[in-house]
């Protein structure tokens, strides 16, 4: 468990973005001139976390969580050997992202956030559901997919004679569909934090809770988040999480309209799908905002590499690794043209191929932005979760975009609903007007 002061840390190199090697890139006065922008940001956010309003309080999740109250109420399921969590985007990604990330067995967490019935009955049909916890999570409590798919993970339990109800923890709000399903059957219920949008709620309640059935250092991500809320302050230049946020939005600035973030350990797969939620929903507003791209090192550099290094300049990517990985070393080639592996270990490969990346980047004269952890733990996962989530604050502020909201979003859940219910509503009239031209 994590104890303050001996821990490992986040680090942020934003070497190979600046205009002295990158096209785009940002020169050293303008970040010099976007720093007195980012102290007025800062204020704000200061100010709006100081007063927990709508967003902002995302930011005090790390003090605001209360990890026993989750593990307590986690208890009757604790010993569940599978557990599946029913829920969407922010109600499903930062759950999945954190026992990726941190489980020794991830396969153990299973997400249903989709209604492709193909792949739900398959899932429910490989579980063992007598040894399986639900988690059913949904801030509005009405959102479709997570409802439907709920009712269909019941009845799956029912067909198969085991009783759902002990079995199942709901996280929802005070209202709404999913808190009348939860409290007719006398499920235990955990409450949404207040103020925080689905997508910034990793580090709370919507987050945690498959992480502690498995036991996971609940503890140590939420400490190593709190390190990172603790040491926000005015300057991109002793705040990491504000140079990261700084220069993605100088970046973007300068035509670097995708942002390709790229993990070199297969754990952190899921943070990328993560971020992406978090970056697109909330910077995707008047007419800006970068695309998320999701890659994986090194596997992509065998896919998508050719087109970050050579195709348009309208990207900047994220590299993201762990600096100490486990040992497992390349057994003796034997073979002359192989000689290069010989004493080499798998690590080390990948390290190489994410420093070739980087530099290749570079060399090409393409942003690229390092995220290191020292190593992937409780408490580095925290930190680099809070820090995107700061950074990612931090250039609302400076786009000057509702960072909170997601209206396009909400627009087709509205369209979705009233198409299954069958109603005529502006949503379902546009649904039904929508342009075809089919060529067949
Ligand atoms: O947690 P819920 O209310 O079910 O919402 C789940 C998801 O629904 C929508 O897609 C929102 O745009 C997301 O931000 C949210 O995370």
């Amino acid at each position: 468990m994590y104890e303050a002061g001996d821990r490992s840390r986040m680090h942020v190199d934003i070497g190979a973005a600046l205009g002295s090697v990158a096209d785009p890139g940002v020169d050293e006065d303008a970040l010099d001139a976007l720093d007195e922008r980012v102290a007025a940001a800062h204020e704000t956010i200061a100010d709006g976390r100081a007063a927990d309003e709508f967003g902002y309080a995302a930011l005090n999740l790390p003090d605001r969580t209360d990890p026993q109250q989750i593990r307590d109420a986690v208890e009757p399921v604790a010993d569940a050997e599978y557990v599946v969590t029913v829920g969407i985007g922010g109600s499903a990604l930062g759950a999945k992202t954190i026992t990726a990330a941190l489980a020794a067995d991830p396969d153990r967490h299973v997400i249903l956030d989709n209604v492709d019935p193909e792949h739900v009955e398959r899932t429910l049909a490989d579980l063992p559901l007598e040894d399986t916890a639900v988690s059913v999570v949904s801030k509005s409590g009405t959102t479709a997919e997570t409802l439907a798919n709920f009712l269909v993970v019941r009845e799956a339990y029912e067909a198969r004679g085991v009783d759902w109800t002990e079995r199942t923890v709901a996280t929802t709000g005070e209202s709404g569909p999913l808190r009348e399903l939860a409290d007719e059957e006398d499920l235990p219920t955990l409450p949404l934090p207040d103020g925080v949008p689905g997508r910034f709620a990793a580090l709370s309640t919507v987050g945690l809770v498959p992480a502690a059935i498995m036991d996971l250092d609940i503890e140590g991500l939420l400490a190593g988040a709190g390190d990172v809320a603790d040491d926000l302050g005015p300057s991109l230049y002793d705040t990491p999480a504000y140079a990261y946020g700084a220069v993605a939005y100088a970046l973007e600035e300068r035509g670097a309209s995708v942002n390709a973030v790229m993990p070199y350990a297969e754990r952190l797969e899921y943070f990328a799908e993560w971020f992406a939620q978090l970056w697109a929903e909330s910077l995707g507003k008047d007419g800006r905002g970068q695309t998320p791209a999701r890659a994986l090192g090194a596997t992509d550099q065998h896919s998508q590499l050719q087109l970050y290094r050579a195709g348009p300049r309208d990207k900047m990517v994220t590299v993201v690794r762990p600096r100490e990985r486990a040992d497992v070393p390349v057994p003796d080639p034997g073979h002359e043209s192989l000689s290069y592996l010989a004493g080499a270990d798998l690590g080390e490969l990948l390290d190489a191929e994410y420093d070739a990346t980087v530099a290749s980047l570079s060399a090409a004269g393409r942003p690229a932005v390092e995220l290191e952890l020292d190593r992937l733990d409780a408490a580095t996962l925290g930190e680099l979760l809070y820090a995107m989530e700061a950074a990612c604050v931090l250039v609302g502020e400076l786009a000057d975009v509702e960072t909170f909201t997601q209206p396009a979003v909400e627009w087709g859940k509205r369209a979705a609903r009233g198409l299954l219910a069958g109603d005529d509503t502006e949503e379902t009239r546009t649904v039904a007007d929508r342009p075809s031209y089919v060529i067949e």
